[in-house]
């Protein structure tokens, strides 16, 4: 009989839930359905639902609290739709894998037991504004569906392959080691994704292929895979580093929070008892970034803005594309000028005309030129070339899809996450 995985990617500002049924360990799994609330941080939210080819519901939806509501909003959705008939009871579901962004040093998919949630709990502090979430998540379907497997993959997973010299900060060596300060990075399940596709698009095996990535959406980072591993990538201790994002103001001097207000260190308002984070950290992950420069999240807005001549938009858009074509520059010379691609990922990867549009013509001198034709309308797969010629290195927009990669190693693990 067919068995059933939940994908669930708690993002900043949205959960995102894909239902997936697998036969054998040998299968690909088949996805059935896939359905998302977001703008959680901005409401009303909105509810999407497509089943197969239908597309069945966007809504716009009150009363949703935060991601553990949105879930079971979603999980009340998917089990009273008649027409998702492998799925009518929670108890159909053999697995939830859970996107969790901090693992620190974990290095494989982990069963969610007792102790690991603790030790999850406790991490939350070097992520105090990603984990939470997700780990509320793993409590709902921990009472809703008890009987599943609760499966957490790390987005830092991906990143352990980047070298000492490039994770480590410049600081005292025992502290560092001590309290775990060092370069993690994020978005690893999208980065693996994006190797895996992109290769098989450029018909090699992901040991031969170097990409520059960029990861963009409500938080944004780079990526440079050398032989379909992470060398280096933008995030670091905390997914706050490197590129601005929707919220978060990414790299600045670490001196401008004690110039920027003299209750950085305090615990801010939105601490409680399981989270602890200081003012500091609430301005820069929850207050700075597109929505401090223009008072909106939306990159789309942003970009058609700049167009039309409004200033803030403008420098919004300019500096982001500045800082982009800085780690492209950086990443060429540490992938040593060998680059298969350049791949735009991420709701303004995927969507961003005008953005790649800017960045692709700053890098021209690094080989890339864009076919303007290709790049207003990619192809709807999951890898699209919106570069000009055969000549030039390949620029690509991939559709990356978190949970499909989390559901796919899921089923490869099967038999292992079951007997542990
Ligand atoms: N047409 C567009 N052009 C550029 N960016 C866009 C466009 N439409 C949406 N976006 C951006 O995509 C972001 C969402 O990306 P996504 O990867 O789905 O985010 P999340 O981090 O929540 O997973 C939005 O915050 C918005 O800024
Ligand atoms: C790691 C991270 O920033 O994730 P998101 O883009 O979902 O906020
Ligand atoms: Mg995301």
């Amino acid at each position: 009989m067919a068995k059933i995985i939940l994908a669930i990617n708690a993002g900043s500002s949205s959960v995102k839930v894909s239902v997936y049924s697998y036969s054998s360990v040998s299968d690909e799994p088949k996805q059935l359905a896939e359905i998302q609330i977001a703008g959680l941080t901005a409401p009303p939210a909105t509810l999407k639902y497509d089943r197969g080819d239908e597309h069945i519901k966007d809504k716009k939806i009150d009363g949703i609290q935060g991601p553990e509501d949105a879930f079971e909003e979603i999980l009340k959705h998917l089990t009273s739709d008649s027409g998702l008939t492998e799925l009518q009871h929670a108890d159909d579901i053999e697995f939830a894998c859970h996107r969790i962004v901090h693992g620190a040093d974990y290095r494989e998919p982990t069963r969610i037991d007792n102790d690991t949630y603790h030790h999850l709990e406790l991490l939350s502090d070097l992520a105090p504004l990603h984990n939470a979430g997700a780990l509320d998540i793993v409590k709902a379907v921990h009472k809703k569906v008890p009987k599943c497997t609760n499966v957490a993959f790390f987005d830092s997973m991906f990143h352990q392959t980047i070298p000492e010299a490039t994770y480590t900060y410049a600081i005292d060596q025992v502290k560092a080691k001590k309290n775990k300060l060092r370069k993690y990075g994020f978005h690893g399940i999208s980065y693996a994704y994006i190797s895996r596709a992109v290769s098989s698009f450029l018909s090699k095996p992901p040991s031969q292929v170097n990409l520059i990535a960029l990861h963009l959406g409500s938080g944004a980072s780079a990526c440079a895979i050398k032989g379909g591993e992470s060398l280096d990538t933008t995030m670091g201790l905390t997914p706050l580093s490197g590129l601005p994002g929707a919220t978060r103001s990414g790299d600045i001097d670490p001196s401008l929070i004690f110039h920027y207000t003299h209750d950085a260190g305090k615990l801010s308002s939105s601490s409680t008892k399981e989270l602890h984070i200081t003012t500091a950290e609430q301005l820069l992950n929850k207050e700075s970034g597109w929505k401090a420069i223009t008072g909106t999240t939306d990159f789309g807005e942003i970009s058609s803005k700049a167009e039309q001549g409004d200033a803030a938009c403008k420098l919004a858009f300019d500096l982001f594309v500045d800082r982009l074509v800085g780690y492209i520059g950086s990443y060429f010379v540490k992938l040593d000028g060998n680059v298969d691609a350049l791949v735009f990922a991420g709701g303004m990867g995927e969507k961003g005309v005008q953005l790649r549009k800017a960045v692709v013509n700053k890098v021209k001198c690094l080989g890339f030129a864009l076919d303007d034709g290709k790049n207003g309308s990619p192809d709807d797969d999951a890898v699209a070339s919106v570069s000009l010629g055969k000549g030039e290195k390949a620029v690509l927009v991939c559709q990356t899809d978190e949970q499909s990669e989390m559901a796919r190693e899921c089923v490869t693990l099967a038999d292992k996450l079951r007997r542990l």
